[in-house]
Order: C-alpha cells, then structure tokens, then sequence
C-alpha cells in the first residue's frame, strides 16, 4: 500500500513554477525520482522533508497530512540533502552522538550501540575518531547516509547522494542504500539514470514541475522496445536526421554520432534496430515522445 501521497503540489519562486501541480503516490521500497537539471527535485525533495511550504497541495504519509502536522514526518524522516553544508572539524563519531542527541535518541546506551551499528554498516567504523571535513566526497556520502538513519526512519529521501562519486564509492553507496530495506519508503532524486536502473523497482520522471512518466524501471523499458532504432552518421548529418525523423537521442561513439530514433516501424535508410535501455526510455520522456502511463492512470 502507498505510504507517501502527493496530491497537486504546487511551488513558485517568484513568476518561475517550479512544482506544476504535481501528484504522486510512493509506497515502500526504493523509488527513483529522475529528471534534468532544474527540474523542481530538489524542490520536491525539500518540501517532502517540510524544510520549505508549498504554495499549494498536500502531502499525506501513512494517512497524516504532513503540512499540517510537519512533526509527525520529522520524527519518521532520514534526510540526506543534496548539499550537506559545511563540515565541522569534529569527528565522526562525536558528530553522529550530537545529531543522535537532536533526533530525540537521549537514552545513551542506546545511542551508542546505534552509533556504532550505522558506523559499521557504513564503514566508516575504522575511522570514525577523523575529522569529517577531511573525509573523501565517499566518505561524506556514506556518513550522510549514517546519518539520515538516526533513530530507524519510516521515509529516507536522498537528493543526488552519487553526483561527483567515483565508480568504486558509487557501487558502495548502492549496496548501502539496497541494505536499507523494503519496510520503509526510499525516494532517490537524481540525474543519473544508472542509479534508478541499479536500485529502484519503482520510479518518476519529472520535468518541469510535471511527473511525465511514472511506473516500473522493466515495463517502462518493455513501452519502447521495438520502437527504437539506431545509425552512424557524420556529425553534419545529424540535423537533418534531426527534421527527418523523431531523435531521442545523439550519442558520441567512436568519435561518431549515433543518432537514435522512436518510430513503431523500421524506418529504413540503414537504421538497424537496437534493445533499448533505461537512458532510452529517459530520453525519449524528455522528448515528450513517450507513451506514458500518466500518474493518474497510475495511482
Ligand atoms: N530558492 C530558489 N529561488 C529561486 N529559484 C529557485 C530556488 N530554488 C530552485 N529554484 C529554481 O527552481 C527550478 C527547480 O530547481 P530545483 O533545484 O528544484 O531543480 P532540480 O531538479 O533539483 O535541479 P538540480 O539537479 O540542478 O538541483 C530551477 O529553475 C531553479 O533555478
């Protein structure tokens, strides 16, 4: 069963709409928010964790209307913000106790035994007497991550936790983030198409402060297979591919443009057919080409 309503939320910066009366419906598991830069992500994410109101909407978890009752989300939220800020020069160790002690876990031996189990799940346990600001970009994800734990959250949002990671620290924050379980709701915002292909068994695409696609990660990719054709082409070509057929997408391979097209059939003219992956379904979204199965159709 859905855990996290949202129901036609709005929010503007001045004459700019960066929620466009958007609806979603998230239930437990890992769920992937994709879209561009300025989409509203970070937007949505800040308002889900009532660091900032709406203008208009409401957002239900587990029944509670959250705007009006922001403590009811706040004592079952994990947050790992897209910016983390500054990092003090204490260590790790002190800094998860202080923000243990903020998170209302006051009892010490409890505290401490949570502080070392998040410690050890995030290895981050041989370190954990370091300074934090002089830990690697990694490490910072992987104490964000031990942090946002604190006191057993209901609802986890990540808002970019893999931007500017390295493969190996990417593969280890993804197990890290697959560890947290069914039993909660876990919302990764991102760009990055592979983070929601590798974790997410649900997701959104968001554009414009529009949800324009929404469901599984395998049926979105089943929606376009068959439908997706692919050429070489000189890069003064691509153009007039471009006012010819429907371009998804123009990728660089080989120093060549591979120019990919949606068309329901072979197009001819030396495309060949190709098995469409997750990135494809991103991008032919953008290109409001897809057949999306719209979030009102889909909750
Ligand atoms: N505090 C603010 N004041 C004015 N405009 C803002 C503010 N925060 C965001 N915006 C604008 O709202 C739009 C959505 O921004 P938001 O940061 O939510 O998108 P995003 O999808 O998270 O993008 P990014 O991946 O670049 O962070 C953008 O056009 C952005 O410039």
């Amino acid at each position: 069963m859905s855990r996290l309503h949202i129901h036609r939320l709005t929010k503007k910066y001045g004459s700019l709409t960066a929620l466009n009366g958007l609806s979603l419906s998230i239930p437990n598991g890992m769920f992937g928010l994709l879209g561009p830069n300025g989409a509203g992500k970070s937007t949505l994410m800040r308002t889900l964790a009532t660091l900032q109101p709406p203008d208009e909407g409401q957002i239900l978890f587990d029944g509670t209307d959250i705007l009006r009752n922001p403590d009811f989300l706040r004592s079952r939220l994990g947050y790992l913000p897209q910016d983390f800020g500054v990092y003090p020069r204490v260590s790790a160790l002190s800094l998860l106790h202080h923000l243990a002690i903020l998170k209302g876990i006051l009892h010490p031996g409890e505290r401490r035994e949570q502080v070392d189990a998040l410690l050890h799940q995030t290895h981050l346990y041989h370190v954990r007497k370091r300074a934090v600001s002089s830990f690697s970009g990694g490490m910072r994800q992987r104490f964000g991550i031990a942090q946002a734990l604190l006191g057993n959250p209901q609802l986890l949002i990540a808002d970019e936790p893999t931007a500017g990671l390295d493969p190996l620290e990417r593969n280890r924050f993804h197990d890290l983030l697959s560890e947290v379980g069914e039993q909660i709701v876990v919302i990764l915002s991102t760009h990055i198409v592979e983070d929601v292909h590798d974790l997410c068994q649900d997701m959104a695409i968001l554009a414009a402060g529009n949800i324009i696609l929404r469901g599984k990660p395998s049926q979105l990719t089943e929606s376009i297979r068959g439908r997706i054709w692919r050429k070489s082409v000189e890069h003064n070509a691509v153009a007039a591919h471009q006012l010819a057929w429907n371009v998804v997408s123009v990728r660089l391979s080989g120093g060549k443009k591979q120019v990919f097209v949606l068309s329901d059939s072979d197009p001819g003219q030396g495309f060949e057919p190709i098995e469409p992956g997750l990135e494809l379904v991103y991008f032919t979204a953008l290109n409001g080409a897809a057949r999306p199965e719209k979030e009102s159709a889909a909750c």
